[in-house]
This record gives structure tokens, sequence and C-alpha cells, in this order.
């Protein structure tokens, strides 16, 4: 059915299960279908050339218009802040006030600056990022066949727009929901935009106000891409799911967290840098028969 499922990249708990999604979704058929994706090392690559790849934070933090201060302080909070997001032993609960408390204190940061608005496109050019292997094909697929493809991150929202609009797949299918920059009529940055969307508040709760959700209740089968234990609810605010396909990229402490994200994804890709998998079951969905 899908000869990418045979990867050894892929981990899937209950094999049944999932074809049977994978089944009911290709007979809903391409009108009923939309995607629900994170951004940050789900689309993103994790690593590149044996080193970590930036996070859409990671690039404006690394970029030539932070001072050296500005990134020590930054990167002190990265090493602070991201071992606690990723552990698997504390629970949700205890994560959210310290990843809000981490949002907060690095767009702080960043918003001392003096960042320019007409700075973005160079920083992205000039940045590492990658996206992973096979975005063309993802992208292209989910235009052809006209499905909406919503991009849920609590990255930067302008970063990452930018990341997308540079590859050349910012069709119009491509509906965005992150973190943005506000710049004062000087076009620098003067502070985030609320709401706050940090790891752990990827659902309703800031989807309240868009009028994106409603728009989609007719999209009753939803492939989610995520590779964090709080993408699993991004597609929460969706009226009437019929069916819905949860794939999680496992990039980081594999060992560790192997138990818990077989329990929550249907489909677990075990640093698999590429888009293998999610084009297969795409390309079987939405082929003509
Ligand atoms: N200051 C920060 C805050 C967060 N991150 C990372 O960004 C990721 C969030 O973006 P998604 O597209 O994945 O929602 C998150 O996993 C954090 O590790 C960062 O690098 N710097
Ligand atoms: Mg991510």
């Amino acid at each position: 059915m899908v000869p990418e499922l045979q990867k050894t990249t892929v981990r899937i708990q209950q094999p049944e299960r999932v074809m049977g999604l994978i089944r009911a979704i290709k007979e809903q058929g391409g009108s009923k279908l939309q995607v629900i994706s994170d951004f940050d090392m789900t689309l993103s690559r994790f690593g590149c050339n044996g080193r970590r790849c930036p996070t859409s934070h990671n690039i404006l933090d690394n970029s030539h218009v932070i001072s050296e201060d500005g990134k020590k302080k930054l990167k002190d909070l990265l090493h602070h802040y991201y071992p606690i997001e990723i552990d698997p032993n504390r629970s949700l609960e205890e994560k959210r006030p310290l990843m809000v408390e981490w949002w907060t204190r690095a767009h702080e940061l960043l918003s001392q600056q003096k960042i320019q608005k007409g700075d973005i496109a160079q920083i992205v050019r000039e940045s590492d990022v990658m996206l992973r292997d096979g975005f063309n094909e993802l992208f292209d697929q989910l235009h052809k066949y006209n499905v909406p493809m919503f991009i849920f991150s609590a990255g930067v929202g302008d970063i990452l727009e930018e990341i997308i609009r540079q590859a050349n797949v910012f069709y119009p299918n491509v509906h965005v929901v992150s973190n943005y920059m506000d710049f004062d009529d000087n076009g620098v940055l003067k502070c985030f935009k609320s709401p706050l969307i940090h790891t752990y508040n990827k659902n309703n709760s800031v989807l309240q106000g868009t009028a994106y959700f409603q728009q989609l209740s007719t999209r009753t089968s939803i492939i989610l891409l995520g590779d964090s234990m709080g993408d699993l609810t991004m597609a929460d605010g969706v009226p009437s799911v019929e069916n819905i396909l949860k794939i999680g990229f496992l990039n980081d402490k594999v060992e560790e967290r192997r138990g818990k994200y077989l329990d929550a994804y249907d489909i677990v890709l075990e640093s698999d840098e590429t888009l293998d998998v999610v084009n297969g079951i795409l390309r079987f969905i939405l082929m003509e028969t």
C-alpha cells in the first residue's frame, strides 16, 4: 500500500489501526483532507551535516543583527530550558509555566536588539536552516490537489514564512499561525504579538478568534505532523474530525522518549530527516484509482 512504511526509521505500535486509518482517509478523498503540521524540526530538519539545524528562533539568535551579549544570553536560555521542554519525566503541567518563562524572556531579549523588518530575508538566507528532504513533493502535492496545509508553530512566524517563501513553496493553500513580530513605524521590532504560542499551548486556546478552523469544518480527515508531545493537540479545535493520523518525528533523546511517542503517535519516524513516509502516504491517498 505504502512502500515507504517499510523504512527502518518507521515504528508503529498498532499497524492494523494505522492501515485502517490510511484506507479510511483515502476513501473519504482529497476533498475531505487537511494537513496540520508543526514547523521547527518537523518540516525543517533537525540535523545538518552532523550538527543541529537552527529553529526559527535560533536563526534570529545566531544572526549578525544580535549583539554578542544578546547571543550569549539567548544561548544560556536555550541550554537551560530546552532539556526541560523535552524531558519525558516531567508533566505538561510542570513544563507549561517554564515554557512561558522561556519564550517571554527570549522575546524580550530579541525585542531589545533593534531588529529591522527589512533584514529578515537576509537573516534567513544567511542561516543554516534546511527543510526536510522531500519538502518540494509535499507542498507540491498538497497544492496540486487543493489540500489545505495549516502550519501551527511556536516558532517565529515572520522567519518561517520567509523560509517557505525562499523555498518557493508558499502556495495559497498554506496557512500559518505562529508568533509574529510587531514592528514600529520605522520597521524596528518592538515586541511580539499575542497570544504567545509555546510548545505546550498549541491548541484551540490560542486559535479562538481565528476563523481558520471553522472554515475547515468540512475537512474531516486530518494528517497531523509533529515532533513534540505538545504537537498532539494541534487539531483539538477542528470540529467534526472523523479520521486523524498522527505522524511524529522523534529526533532527539530517541531511546528515552520512544515509549511515550509510540503511545501517542500512530507512526513514529526515528532520526529520519526526510518526508518520504508522509509523501508516500499522501501519494497513496491522493492517487486517482
Ligand atoms: N527561544 C526559543 C524558544 C523555542 N525554541 C524552539 O522552537 C521550537 C518551537 O517551534 P515549533 O515550530 O516546533 O512549534 C521548540 O521546539 C523549541 O525548542 C527555540 O529554539 N528558542
Ligand atoms: Mg517542532
